[in-house]
């Protein structure tokens, strides 16, 4: 049976009177690369905060291995790797992962470290400032201060926005690797051809409730369209249709 590692149910938010996330229910499982799509404003981003602990919500429950996610514990779980990657220009990379081993008081971290530089493939810029980095060795360095306190579930925001095609590919070969070891993944994003040959599941979302969500395929099946028709195809036509 499949291990349920994060369960949201009838999650709320809203902001003075603007209901951002209006009742959303999901699961993921473990081991799982989930994309996280909507149109703009659709209250991903609230969603994820929510479930973070970075936003207190209004109403629901969110469980991180059946714990709630108001307990301290589940907070080690977690990790967030925002779309814009919080780097510091003047430590080197190694610098950084030294910094995160701080933070989460973690021992013998230069075995961890090294590690992860090279299982990401970017131990050769270990001396290097993170300011002379490209936008893709940024991210796979943001993922790698993430990776230190060995968390569960990976919340990424629009990690392939402005990545060329090669750091794309290879940003996607990092999130299998993970999955391979047994991580949870949620992608929020927006680009529907790079989550398409990613993920195992999709949720979309719209005026802050889920429209539809399963696999690819399933998908298909459910808004009767032929097994050619491309992620983006589905999207347009879940999103139109809604009323
Ligand atoms: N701090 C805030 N105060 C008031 N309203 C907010 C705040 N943050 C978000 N909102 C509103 O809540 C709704 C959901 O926003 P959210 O950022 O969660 O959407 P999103 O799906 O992540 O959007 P995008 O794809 O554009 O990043 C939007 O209508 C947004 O304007």
């Amino acid at each position: 049976m499949e291990e349920k590692v994060l369960q949201v149910t009838n999650l709320t938010k809203h902001y003075k009177r603007k209901n951002a996330v209006d009742g959303i229910s999901f699961s993921l499982n473990k081991g799982e690369i989930v994309a996280l799509t909507g149109p703009n404003g659709a209250g991903k981003t609230t969603t994820i905060k929510c479930i973070l602990g970075l936003l207190r919500k209004n109403e629901g429950e969110i469980f991180i291995n059946g714990t709630d996610n108001k307990s301290k514990d589940v907070k080690y779980k977690l990790a967030y790797i925002p779309e814009t990657p919080d780097i510091y220009p003047m430590l080197t990379v190694w610098e950084h992962l030294k910094f995160m081993a701080l933070v989460y008081k973690i021992n013998n971290w230069t075995v961890v470290a090294e590690k992860i530089l090279s299982k990401f493939d970017i131990a050769d810029k270990k001396d290097e400032l993170a300011k002379n980095l490209s936008k893709g060795m940024k991210q796979k360095l943001s993922i790698c201060c993430a990776l230190i306190h060995n968390p569960e579930i990976f919340f990424v925001d629009e990690p392939f926005i402005g990545l060329d095609p090669k750091a794309v590919r290879e940003l996607k070969d990092a999130f299998k690797a993970l999955k391979e070891e047994g991580k949870t993944i949620l992608i929020s994003t927006h680009m529907l051809d790079a989550a398409e040959n990613l993920c195992d599941r999709i949720i979309v979302v719209k005026k802050g409730r889920v429209l539809a969500e399963g696999s690819i395929e399933d998908l298909r099946h459910k808004i009767k369209v032929s097994q050619e028709t491309s992620l983006e195809d589905i999207f347009l036509e879940v999103t139109e249709d809604e009323k």
